[in-house]
């Protein structure tokens, strides 16, 4: 087998139903490249949120064997495999008092982390042992000293210069994430990712509650991800954009 950044062979997923188990697909294959953007369309229903789930090894009732760069998943903690392959959901988690605070989270929790296990990771910026080695620091301050510290990792500028460049001006970062509207949670979820630089980026209809506009900013700001290398698959409903460089579609526990 050629060695595609990522590989999925014999895919299944099978959940808990009225009738005992329903199996939502089975024996699926799947390959993307760097530099791809694949859309994933479908009718509701058939599983494609649960196909992204499972390449993520977020899926507890999928099964299959994934490969990343050739290595297979089993080489992988599910932490050091979702700092590569990082699913963004269709419903945003925000966490934080304010917008920096959310987008600065991965940092600050991979400093706690780091504070809490020092064992080795890989070497990756979302990575919070590898992040912590790289900087050649060891935070030992407890929660405030963690944070300014996630600061120092990811500043300001660097927040809001990802945010101008998703069509994101009008968020404030001070902002509480509780006073954004739905398009504007889901562009902040998407700033938080990018910054984390998955290899694989898996988004579950980012664009859903974005207008034209953004939409078309968002597609913009991901082509620019493929080519800096970045895969990405996106689950969508939207009409075509012309982004993806090939669509596959999930139909009666099939990929075609
Ligand atoms: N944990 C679960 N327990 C029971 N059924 C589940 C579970 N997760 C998913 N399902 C069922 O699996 C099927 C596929 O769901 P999934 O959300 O993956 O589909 P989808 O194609 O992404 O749908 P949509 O386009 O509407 O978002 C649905 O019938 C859903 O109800």
């Amino acid at each position: 087998m050629s060695t595609h950044l990522f590989s999925a062979r014999d895919m299944t997923c099978t959940v808990p139903s009225q009738d005992g188990e329903k199996t939502i697909f089975q024996g699926l294959s799947f390959d993307i490249d760097a530099g791809e953007i694949v859309d994933l369309v479908g009718p509701s229903g058939t599983g494609k949120s649960s196909l992204l789930t499972a390449f993520a090894r977020l899926n507890p009732h999928a099964g299959g064997t994934m490969f990343l760069d050739g290595r297979p998943s089993t080489e992988f903690t599910p932490q050091q495999w979702r700092c590569s392959v990082a699913y963004l959901p269709q419903k945003p988690v925000l966490i934080g008092d304010n917008v920096a605070e959310v987008i600065r989270l991965p940092w600050t929790l991979a400093i706690r982390n780091e504070q809490d296990d020092s064992s080795s990771g890989t070497n990756h910026p979302a990575d919070p042992q590898a992040h912590a080695r790289t900087r050649g620091k060891r935070h030992r301050s407890g929660i405030w000293g963690a944070v300014h510290n996630g600061v120092d990792m990811l500043p300001d500028d660097k927040i809001r210069a990802t945010l101008d460049a998703i069509g994101c001006e009008d968020i404030n970062l001070g902002r509480a994430p509780h006073d954004l509207s739905g398009g504007q949670a889901a562009r902040v979820s998407l700033a938080r990712t990018l910054l984390t630089d998955p290899k694989l980026l898996l988004a579950d209809e980012v664009d859903a509650g974005l207008d034209d506009d953004n939409a078309a900013k968002v597609a913009a700001i991901l082509s620019d991800a493929a080519q800096r290398g970045m895969a990405v698959i996106r689950i969508r409903h939207r009409p075509p954009d012309g982004v993806a460089t090939r669509t596959v579609t999930l139909d009666e526990g099939g990929l075609r």
